[in-house]
C-alpha cells in the first residue's frame, strides 16, 4: 500500500504550553489534527473554568489565519478543587476531562494531588456527572524506581481510586508497560489508555546505549523492549480501549540538552508519519484509523471528524532538526530510523 486515506485524527494527550511556545508549536499539531485534549500543567496551572476559558481563548487567538482546530480543555486536579465549578465548566461543554498528577511525578505537578481523600468528593460529582479523569499514573514515592512506578501505580492508586469510586471514567494517559496494558484489557468500558509514538517507537536501549539521548527522556520513561513490543501489540489490535495521546511535550533544545535535562518529547510535526510507518511495520495498516481518529471520539462520546487526511509512501522524510519558537528552538522528536510515510 502506498496511500492511506482516514478520517482526520485527534490528539488524546497534548501539550501546548502558553505565549511565545503555545505561538511556534500550535501551528503543528492543528495542521495534522482536528481536536486535542489539551493539558492544563501550565505555571500556574488551569484549575478552574475561568482558567479554562481564558486558556483556551489564548490558543485561538494563536492559531494562524485560514487553519482550524478545536482545543479540548481540561482542569488540573488540586486538592482544593471545587466540584461544582468542575461540573458547571464540563456542563457548559467547554471542558472534557479532568486531570491527575500525582504531587511531584513530572512537569509542573507540584499542585498535584498527594492526599487522595482531599479530592474523594470531586472524583464522586466526576463518576456522577460521567466526566473523565486522564490520569499520569506514576507514584512519586521516592523508594519506588522509575522503572516501576507505573505498575505500582496501578496496584496502590488507581484500582483503589476506582474501586473507591464506581462509574468513574478513566483515562490512563500515556501508558508504558505490559501491566499497564494487561490491566487495561481486564477492565470495562469505563477505561482507556492512550499510547504515544516514542513509546511506540523506542525502548530504554534507545535513550540510554552507546550515549545519553535526552530527546528521548520522557515521562513516564521508556521502558524495556517486551514492554515496547506489548503497547504495539495493544495499539495495533483494534481494541477501542487503546488510542493515541501523543503528549508532544514541547521544552526549549537548551532546557533538555543540560545537566538536569526536562522530561517530554516534540512529536507533533512527525506523529502521523511515524505511526504510519510503524503501524505498516507490523502489518497493521488497516489498524491505524481506529487508532488515531475512531477510538478516542467514542470514548469521549464526540463525533467523529467530517474531514479526512491522506498519507502517501515515498522517499524517507526529511525530519527538521528543530522548529524556531518565540521561546527558542525546539528540538524535533527523531526516531532515528527512515521514515517513508508523509501526510499529503
Ligand atoms: N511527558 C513528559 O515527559 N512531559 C510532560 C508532562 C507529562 O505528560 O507527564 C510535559 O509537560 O513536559
Ligand atoms: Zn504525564
Ligand atoms: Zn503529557
Amino acid at each position: 500500500m502506498t496511500s492511506l486515506t482516514i478520517r482526520q485524527p485527534d490528539d488524546w494527550h497534548l501539550h501546548l504550553r502558553d505565549g511565545d511556545m503555545l505561538k511556534g508549536v500550535l501551528p503543528h499539531s492543528a495542521a495534522h489534527f482536528a481536536r486535542a485534549i489539551i493539558m492544563p500543567n501550565l505555571v500556574p496551572p488551569v484549575v478552574t473554568g475561568a482558567h479554562a476559558a481564558a486558556y483556551r481563548d489564548r490558543i485561538m487567538a494563536a492559531l494562524p489565519d485560514g487553519m482550524t482546530f478545536d482545543p479540548l480543555m481540561t482542569l488540573y486536579l488540586t486538592e482544593d478543587t471545587d466540584p461544582q465549578d468542575v461540573v458547571a465548566a464540563h456542563a457548559s461543554g467547554l471542558v472534557k476531562a479532568v486531570k491527575l498528577y500525582p504531587a511531584g511525578a513530572t512537569t509542573n505537578s507540584a499542585s498535584g494531588v498527594a492526599d487522595f481523600d482531599k479530592v474523594r468528593h470531586t472524583l464522586e460529582a466526576m463518576a456522577q456527572h460521567g466526566i473523565p479523569l486522564c490520569v499520569h499514573g506514576e507514584v512519586t514515592r521516592p523508594d519506588i524506581d522509575i522503572f516501576d512506578r507505573e505498575a505500582a501505580f496501578i496496584d496502590q492508586v488507581l484500582d483503589p481510586i476506582r474501586r473507591a469510586t464506581p462509574g468513574l471514567r478513566v483515562v490512563m494517559e500515556h501508558i508504558t508497560t505490559s501491566d499497564a496494558v494487561a490491566y487495561a484489557r481486564d477492565q470495562g468500558d469505563d477505561l482507556a489508555a492512550t499510547i504515544t509514538v516514542q513509546h511506540l517507537m523506542l525502548d530504554r536501549n534507545d535513550m540510554l546505549v552507546g550515549g545519553i539521548r535526552p530527546h528521548y527522556y520522557c515521562l513516564p520513561i521508556l521502558k524495556r523492549g517486551t514492554h515496547k513490543t506489548a503497547l504495539l501489540d495493544a495499539a495495533t489490535s483494534g481494541e477501542t480501549r487503546f488510542f493515541l495521546g501523543t503528549d508532544s511535550a514541547p521544552h526549549a533544545t537548551h532546557t533538555k540538552e543540560n545537566a538536569c535535562g526536562c522530561a517530554g518529547c516534540f512529536t507533533a510535526p512527525i506523529a502521523l508519519s511515524c505511526l504510519a510507518q510503524t503501524f505498516d511495520d507490523a502489518d497493521a495498516l488497516d489498524k491505524l484509523e481506529g487508532f488515531t481518529s475512531l477510538h478516542g471520539p467514542a470514548f469521549y462520546g464526540l463525533p467523529v471528524n467530517d474531514t479526512s487526511l491522506t498519507l502517501t509512501k515515498g522517499d524517507p522524510l526529511d525530519i527538521p532538526d528543530q522548529i524556531a519558537t518565540g521561546a527558542g528552538p525546539v528540538t524535533v522528536f527523531d526516531p532515528g530510523r527512515p521514515i517513508l510515510w508523509h501526510v499529503a
